[in-house]
């Protein structure tokens, strides 16, 4: 599939609102590939198709998952697995056969350790694109371009205080990716 086929395809799968968020998600994660030194390209095809089954009802995300073997001790909530879904899909809907590609979209809610910096670029546009409103949020956008490592270890800080405020459940993978990304931040590495 060509991008502009890819980009339909995840058009016509969701509501005009949610297609925006992901125009946005491809323009920063563009912008953050160039600023980090990633693949730029392969920055934009995950983008694309990174929330492409985020508007499945819960009982169809479910039994997809519950085919396809996603580990729920590790994603939780049905509210994280549209990624996972989605990466084991690519190749069948959408003829891409990357790994890299595969590990951003399965990633790009929850993080996890050992991110790489593919995954870590996508993760980060999702949170800061331009449609983006919810507090904290330019601060995060600032930090961005300054320092990858720091702005994705306040954005897991950020979610996972959101989340226990408001009683939700929470993916053990953000956990364990919010403590090595803090312990990297420490260690003085950037990237
Ligand atoms: N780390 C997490 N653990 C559990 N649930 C989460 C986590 N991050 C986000 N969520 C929930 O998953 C849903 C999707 O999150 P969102 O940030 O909008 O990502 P996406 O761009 O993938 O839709 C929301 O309902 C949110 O509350």
């Amino acid at each position: 599939m060509t991008e502009e086929q890819i980009k339909e395809k995840v058009k016509g799968a969701l509501s005009p609102a949610r297609f925006a968020h992901v125009e946005g998600v491809v323009a920063e994660a563009e912008r953050l590939a160039k600023r980090y030194g990633a693949d730029e390209d392969k920055a934009r095809l995950a983008a694309w198709i990174h929330d492409w089954a985020r508007e499945w009802p819960a009982d169809r995300l479910e039994e997809e998952a519950r085919r396809l073997g996603v580990d729920r001790e590790l994603f939780g909530p049905v509210a994280v697995l549209h990624g996972p879904i989605a990466a084991a899909k690519l190749g069948q809907e959408f003829g891409v056969e990357d790994d890299e590609v595969a590990d951003a979209v399965r990633y790009h809610t929850t993080g996890r350790p050992g991110m790489g910096l593919l995954e870590r670029v996508v993760c980060l546009a999702d949170a800061v694109e331009p449609g983006r409103a919810y507090p904290g949020v330019d601060r995060l956008r600032q930090l961005a371009s300054q320092d990858l490592d720091r702005a994705l270890a306040e954005m897991f800080d950020a979610s996972l205080r959101d989340l226990l405020d408001r009683g939700r459940p929470v993916a053990v993978l953000t956990v364990l990716a919010r403590n090595e990304c803090w312990s990297r931040v420490r260690g003085g590495r950037s990237r």
